[in-house]
């Protein structure tokens, strides 16, 4: 008798959970919201967002079909929400209730460390972020130029020496915005950097587990001209699956499979290895520096250990604070900034005229500036392309973000969920899964206009660019990303 009735609680309950689970379910709103049928159970619509035969290919139609604010499905039937409106966008990328995917987060803190800037959050983000500001001000950026000009003027000698000869510019790019961010971060020439370092952040650069890799990767697609090889897609359906069941282990299964004898374990080692022998290399080289009364404040770690030693305010950096940057500032620059010169160069080749407009405008800058350093500012074309280029290609095109508690997220214009009721917030559950769909926020035509797909320079010298809420630090772009965590360079 005891054992029927034991029996028949542990029925009802199992009932009353499953019924909860299921009124749940129905209610729902995530899994209300519009968006395409799943192809399949595995993979949802993980292979058309992430393996189109050209980049958007299915992203853009379903923004076309379903508006900014959609319902796809990830791996294993996950209910995911596409966001490109400018409104929820800015409001989660400004909230403290979403953190980094579950992928990315633990990519960062194996790759970069969690001491590095993008693995630490709140009061501990703000400080490193306030310190290591002194390197990316408006001032000291232009203090920079001679070093951004020098790379230029290297580059474009090799360029000219190979006239006529078909060559892949994007490693030769890549090798420039290393050798600038070298210099004007630590104050080296890529050949004090050494052969291993430089070979390894090539690497590093190009893991598929690197939180920019990922990005690089999902716009590299876009790329028709197989001149930009070096940087195409290494992404596959098995590594969808794979990022899959990784997202949904915990941190110390990551930690301890680092060790594994894998070449991406083995290389993701050795990038820390060498980024941390380089930081403290560097460190102690300006330590004595300073000791014998030298300048050290010529470049960003020079500036951060006199700030510290000194102690002249109240956001310095440790030297093991300082030194744990050294991965991120060494990865972070080099292959963000060298795809998105690619993307803009495969444009240039595309538009010969407008490629001779450029080229008379830069001369008569050049000619103008009389041997010192052109004003950049006051070069509309050039600023114009710069711009459409980050707005065409965000090397970000897409990336994950989770609700750390229940939150509301608002939109632009209302939507009518599957069931017809209309809704202009939608509330979302602790752990639900977003995707910041920051390409297709770029060609958004309700914001950008009917041409928002056409690389189109001029549309940021024909008066309003854009209509709506304007979003992002630069030009209304979220190529950078935004709020808090906007790239610091
Ligand atoms: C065209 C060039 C670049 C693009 C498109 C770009 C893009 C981005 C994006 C989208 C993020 C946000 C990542 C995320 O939170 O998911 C980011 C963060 C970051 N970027 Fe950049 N980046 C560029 C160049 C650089 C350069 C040159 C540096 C410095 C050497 C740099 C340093 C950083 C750092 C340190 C962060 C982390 C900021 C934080 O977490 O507070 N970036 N970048």
């Amino acid at each position: 008798m005891d054992h029927t009735i034991q029996y028949g609680t542990a029925v009802a309950g199992v009932i009353s959970i499953l019924a909860v689970y299921l009124a749940l379910r129905r209610s729902s709103t995530v899994r209300n919201i519009p968006g395409p049928a799943s192809p399949s159970w595995l993979f949802g619509n993980m292979l058309q967002l992430c393996l189109p035969p050209t980049y958007g290919d299915y992203e853009f139609d379903w923004q076309r079909i379903y508006g900014p604010f959609y319902r796809i499905k990830g791996c294993f039937g996950q209910d995911k929400l596409m966001i490109s409106d400018p409104v929820s966008l800015q409001y989660i990328l400004n909230s403290p209730h979403f953190k980094f995917g579950p992928t990315s987060e633990n990519a960062i803190h194996l790759l970069f460390g969690i001491d590095s800037i993008m693995g630490v959050n709140a009061e501990d983000h703000k400080r490193i972020r306030a310190a290591l500001n002194v390197g990316f001000t408006a001032a000291a950026v232009r203090d920079y130029i001679p070093v951004f000009e020098k790379a230029a003027q290297t580059l474009t000698e090799q360029l000219e020496e190979s006239l006529g000869e078909s060559i892949n510019v994007c490693p030769r790019l890549s090798l420039a915005t290393l050798s600038t961010i070298s210099e004007v971060a630590l104050g080296y020439s890529t050949k004090e950097l050494g052969e291993e370092f430089m070979k390894n952040n090539f690497q590093a650069c190009n893991l598929r587990l690197c939180p920019h890799k990922s990005l690089i990767d999902s716009c590299c697609r876009k790329i028709i001209s197989s001149s930009c090889a070096a940087i195409a897609s290494s992404q596959s359906a098995a590594q969808i699956v794979a990022d899959a069941i990784g997202a949904r282990l915990p941190g110390w299964v990551w930690r301890a499979a680092i060790h594994l004898p894998t070449a991406t374990c083995q290389a993701i080692r050795t990038a820390k290895r060498l980024a941390n022998e380089l930081g403290n290399q560097v460190l102690c080289e300006k330590r004595e520096a300073a000791e014998q009364g030298l300048d050290i404040n010529t470049d960003l770690y020079g500036q951060l250990l006199d700030l510290h030693r000194l102690n002249r305010t109240k956001n310095t950096l440790s030297e093991v604070e300082i030194v744990a940057q050294t991965a991120i500032m060494m990865l972070a620059g080099q292959d963000t900034t060298a795809n998105t010169l690619a993307f803009g160069l495969v444009e240039l080749a595309r538009a010969p005229e407008f490629q001779d407009r450029l080229r008379a405008e830069i001369h008569s800058a050049l000619r103008a500036s009389d041997g010192g350093s052109a004003l950049y500012d006051n070069m509309p074309l050039l600023n114009a392309f710069i711009k459409e280029s980050l707005r065409m290609f965000p090397t970000e095109a897409i990336t994950d973000r989770v609700a750390v508690k229940d939150v509301v997220i608002p939109l632009t214009d209302s939507l009518i969920t599957t069931t017809g009721e209309r809704i202009s917030h939608i509330p979302v559950s602790k752990g639900q899964n977003i995707t910041l769909a920051i390409a297709s926020y770029q060609r958004l035509e309700s914001h950008w206009g009917e041409d928002a797909q056409e690389f189109k320079p001029s549309r940021w010298l024909d008066g309003p660019t854009f209509k709506g809420e304007a979003v992002g630090p630069y030009a209304n772009l979220l190529s950078f990303l935004g709020g808090p965590r906007v790239c610091l360079g």
